[in-house]
């Protein structure tokens, strides 16, 4: 079997939990590459990040790579194997629906190249911002989004528009073709089944904060 194919029967059989810790793993081993440090056995992990070394063992049962009895995994081919598998080295393509504060930050965040995320275009309505550049990347004006898709490459659109064009802009980048919507508003927008929704919010998270907090009072 091809290693693609043995890549993608895997990522098939992954549980959403595992696929979830698996980014904390890789950002942890990847402070121990940059230490210098060799070997990583998964007690080791499990101490530092605060999981169950049985379950870290299980969720890296799922990459192609085997733990040296009592020394663990090789630091270097964990990161290798771990960014393969979560597809952070392809670069991905994307479009920023919305330039404003969050969206602008989201452009500023060099980081999200690591993860293999490209903002390639961004898209607004306001005048102050449509025809610029930021971090050399441009803004475009959104009704201009069916005709430059067709040339940008891009197959994710990210959603940071206010509240109520959350589903006018989804359905636009639908309709130009775009297969998956990373979507910051708190709307819950609907797409056809073969274009992936994820979802992401922080205010949500500050819910569950809030309401461990009362629980500790
Ligand atoms: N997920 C999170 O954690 C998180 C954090 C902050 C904000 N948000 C959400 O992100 C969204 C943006 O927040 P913000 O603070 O950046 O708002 P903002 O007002 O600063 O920016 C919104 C931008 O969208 C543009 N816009 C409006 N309609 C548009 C359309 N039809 N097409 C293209 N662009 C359009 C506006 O001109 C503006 O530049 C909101 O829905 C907000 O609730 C989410």
């Amino acid at each position: 079997m091809t290693d693609d194919k043995r890549i993608n029967q895997m990522r098939e059989q992954l549980p959403e939990p595992t696929l979830r810790r698996l980014p904390w793993y890789l950002a942890y081993v990847r402070l121990l590459l940059d230490a210098g440090v060799e070997y990583v056995s998964s007690t080791q992990i499990a101490k530092e990040i605060n999981v169950d070394a049985s379950m870290i063992a299980k969720d890296l049962s799922f990459l192609n790579i085997k733990g040296k009895t009592r020394i663990g995994y090789e630091v270097a081919s964990l990161v290798h194997e771990l960014q393969d598998f979560l597809g952070f080295k392809v670069g991905h393509n994307a479009v920023m629906i919305g330039v404003g504060s969050l969206g602008g930050a989201l452009i500023h965040d060099s980081g999200l190249a690591n993860y293999g995320l490209r903002i390639v275009a961004g898209f607004d309505i306001r005048h102050d911002v449509v025809g610029t550049t930021l971090c050399g990347i441009p803004i475009y004006d959104i009704s201009e989004l069916d005709q430059r898709l067709a040339t940008l490459n891009a197959e994710i659109g990210v959603i940071a528009v206010p509240i109520d064009h959350a589903q006018e802009v989804s359905d636009l980048l639908v309709k130009a073709g775009i297969k998956a919507l990373w979507n910051f508003t708190p709307f819950r927008i609907t797409a056809p089944q073969d274009v992936v929704i994820q979802n992401t919010s922080i205010y949500a998270q500050l819910a569950v904060m809030y309401n461990r907090m009362g629980k500790q009072m």
